[in-house]
């Protein structure tokens, strides 16, 4: 008697469609039903097959008849949703199921030239104002093309070391005798408005930020094809000096070690720039749709 009654309750609250439980729950406990004994009044059609299939309540005096679904090829659409509303017992909510993604952090690393700017340029080409590039402070010199608070900020030394003290970097590192680090004001500016956010650094500050954000953030390496690609791309930059060229090089070869503490990498072949970036967007679609979602606090 007992089984029989938690089955019929839990059926009078009929859970929505939207409900994962709905599909497993009704077919269960319509199988372990028991066969209902009554010794007085039998419902109305005095079968309990329909009653076990049937959403009403079970209890008490109130019997409703059976609402009926309308024949699907002569109904309305409006008519057959609001029937299978009533048959179910409540309203098909227009609620999202599932809520709004928190706005994802995406570090973006590589060797010097594998093509991190030319990737983001790209990336903030398509993702328009949903994704934030965090521009970066840095203390070395602009190269021709380069806009102030477009592609970094451009300080001086001395005006870099004040924001470090002021703990105003999420990260900042001595790149090439150069300084450069990530400001968290905009961060925190953009996470509030729900955008993505890209931060663009050098391997020794993918470490740094690995170890401050864990895996509340996603961490992308971009490679060449082969090291041979990497120094004619630099080569073909024309922007590094000889002896710049050599170290970048140089330090290039031991940063591919380091691919193994990132979630991802991704190739960015020559002439196939698209590609790369077409990747970089399927993994952040791809996090943004994962049930235990990243959530990082700066
Ligand atoms: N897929 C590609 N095919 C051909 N050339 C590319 C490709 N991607 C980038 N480049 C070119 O390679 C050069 C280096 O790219 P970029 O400046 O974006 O590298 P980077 O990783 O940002 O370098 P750094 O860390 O030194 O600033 C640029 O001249 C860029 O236009």
């Amino acid at each position: 008697m007992f089984r029989g009654i938690s089955i019929s309750i839990s059926f009078s609250r009929a859970p929505s469609l939207s409900s994962p439980l709905f599909l497993h729950r009704q077919p269960s406990a319509v199988l372990r039903r028991p066969p209902i004994r009554r010794k007085s009044k039998p419902f109305p059609n005095n079968s309990t097959q329909v009653r076990c299939f049937s959403p009403t309540p079970m209890m008490g005096d109130t019997w409703k008849p059976k609402p009926t679904i309308p024949v699907i090829e002569k109904a309305t659409k409006p008519e057959l949703f609001r029937a299978l509303e009533s048959a179910l017992g409540s309203s098909f909510s227009s609620d999202p199921i599932s809520p709004a993604p928190n706005p994802l952090i995406i570090v973006i690393s590589g060797p010097s030239g594998v093509g991190k700017d030319a990737v983001i340029g790209k990336l903030r080409e398509s993702r328009g104002e949903n994704l934030h590039f965090v521009v970066t402070a840095t203390s070395r010199p602009m190269r021709p093309g380069e806009v102030h608070g477009k592609d970094y900020y451009f300080v001086s030394k001395e005006e870099f070391l004040d924001m470090k003290e002021r703990n105003e970097l999420l990260e900042y590192a001595l790149v090439y005798g150069d300084y450069k680090g990530i400001p968290k004001s905009q961060i925190r500016e953009f996470m509030g408005r729900g955008c993505d956010i890209v931060l663009r650094v050098d391997i020794q500050g993918a470490h740094t930020l690995r170890k401050k954000l864990k895996d509340s953030a996603v961490f992308i390496f971009l490679v060449a094809e082969s090291e041979a690609k990497l120094v004619e791309r630099l080569i073909d930059r024309k922007t590094e000096s000889k002896e710049d060229l050599l170290v970048r090089i140089a330090t290039a070869r031991e940063e591919v070690r380091h691919v193994k503490s990132f979630d991802y990498v991704v190739v960015n072949a020559d002439g196939k720039l698209d590609e790369a970036v077409k990747l970089v967007e399927s993994i952040i679609d791809a996090e943004k749709a994962r049930v235990r979602r990243k959530c990082a606090a700066i």
